[in-house]
């Protein structure tokens, strides 16, 4: 039997293929050969993946000095594990010696086995020292340059304090918020949410297998909440899965249809709400052939998902901001055909977790010149902070915002209502 590669050759590897071939991290980790590794080190591979690519520019910095010129990729990826672990506390010994045997265990890479050993082993000497000196690691210029022009350069500095923080676990309980508060040790925030700032193994919390609450982002769990009270109105979750704002929904009394494009998301949907104990009907479909009648709808367009970097910091190496152009399209598209499956008199949120305005606020106020008829309505909910609001009336969120506590996802939200 061939032995398993060690989880910092795993990590190697996914590091490739992020950088390499543009591949998302969950994509690159969908595949058998990686569903049937041990849990431990599939995730030992999958966190210290993350960490590299969260620090990516601090990486680099710390090597350049040591480096004449570039190495090829899997090299340049070994030596950025290293020079992370050395400068975060890792023992110079075992990190230099695994370093060296990854490199030396592939035939077209053997021979650079001397250089790994000598520049990790001077990273070891001055690397922590100036890895602590350095400012947090920038944006790649792809979303950088439009995010400075949209937002200004100091909150994208900002921004990009709160991607390398990193972020809490936020859950969103079923019903009683303080009761999942209390018994997991989190904070219950404002607006509802429940945060762990230290939270280890999810399906190891309490409430966990009776379904008291699921994960959720605390900026992702505001859209619902702005519809108002939703109780047995017959409310559309255009774009559902995994299934976060299904479940708000179903918890609060709506008589829920959850609509995805995707099956294999779709299953996922059908496993939280049986572990929640709510239900909905589950249509797998195509949003922009989908027919019917609803007094409320939910559309958590695609997007660029730019929002999501505290958690994915993959995100901007895998991608160079191609496809941004054909979401937003396919976003106005959605609108749309939604405000025709919507009830006269019925309110439909309209978000995405996008930083970019082209996906949020640009979206709204080109869909008022396309429907002149539509209103917005102001947004409310508890906890919701005035200075989150935008001038054309929806909400934008960023992840500097709340950075006392520990940050959140960036979103722009908006409630739309189609006259009666
Ligand atoms: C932002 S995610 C939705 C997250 C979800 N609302 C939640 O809160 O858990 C966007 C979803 O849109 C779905 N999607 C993309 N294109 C679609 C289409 N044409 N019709 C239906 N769903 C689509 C994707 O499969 C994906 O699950």
């Amino acid at each position: 039997m061939a032995a398993i590669p060690s989880a910092r050759a795993q990590t190697v590897h996914l590091l490739g293929q992020v950088l390499g071939q543009g591949r998302g991290m969950s994509d690159a980790m969908s595949g058998p050969a990686w569903r049937a590794l041990p849990p431990a080190d599939r995730a030992a591979a999958q966190r210290m993946a993350q960490d590299v690519l969260r620090t990516l520019d601090k990486c680099d910095r710390v090597l350049k000095p040591h480096l004449r010129k570039a190495p090829p990729l899997f090299v340049h990826n070994v030596l950025r594990l290293g020079a992370f672990e050395l400068c975060t506390g890792g023992a110079a010994h075992g990190v230099v010696n695994e370093a060296v045997r990854i490199v030396g265990a592939d035939r077209k890479t053997q021979t650079m086995k001397g250089m790994v050993n000598a520049v990790l082993r001077k990273v070891a000497e001055d690397g922590p020292e100036h890895w602590d000196k350095l400012r947090a690691p920038r944006l790649p210029r792809w979303l950088r340059d439009p995010l400075v022009a949209a937002w200004g350069a100091r909150p994208v500095t900002a921004m990009e304090a709160a991607h390398y923080a990193g972020a809490p676990l936020d859950l969103t309980p079923r019903d009683d918020a303080q009761r999942v508060a209390t018994a997991t040790g989190g904070v219950l925030l404002p607006t509802g949410s429940v945060r762990l700032m230290q939270a280890g193994q999810v399906s190891a919390l309490p409430g966990f297998d009776a379904g008291e609450w699921w994960v959720q982002d605390a900026a992702a769990a505001l859209p619902v909440r702005l519809l108002g009270d939703v109780t047995g109105l017959r409310v559309l979750d255009m774009c559902a899965a995994p299934g976060g704002k299904t479940m708000q929904l179903a918890a609060a009394g709506a008589d829920v249809t959850a609509l995805d494009i995707s099956a294999s998301r779709m299953a996922r949907v059908t496993e939280n709400l049986a572990r929640t104990g709510l239900s909905a009907n589950i249509v797998t479909g195509n949003v922009l052939e989908h027919e019917g009648r609803y007094d409320a709808i939910v559309l958590d367009a695609p997007c660029s998902a730019t929002g999501t970097i505290r958690r994915h910091p993959d995100l901007p190496h895998a991608r160079q901001g191609e496809g941004i152009s054909e979401l937003i399209a396919l976003q106005a598209a959605m609108i749309d055909h939604a405000l025709g499956l919507l009830a006269p008199g019925g309110r439909m949120v309209f978000c995405t977790c996008s930083l970019i305005p082209d996906e949020g606020e640009c979206q709204i106020e080109e869909a008022l010149v396309r429907h002149p008829d539509l209103t917005i309505l102001p947004a409310q909910a508890p906890g919701l902070e005035n200075a989150w609001r935008s001038d054309e009336g929806g909400v934008r969120l960023r992840p500097d915002f709340w950075a006392e506590r520990g940050g959140m996802d960036g979103f722009y939200m908006a409630v739309l209502h189609k006259p009666g």
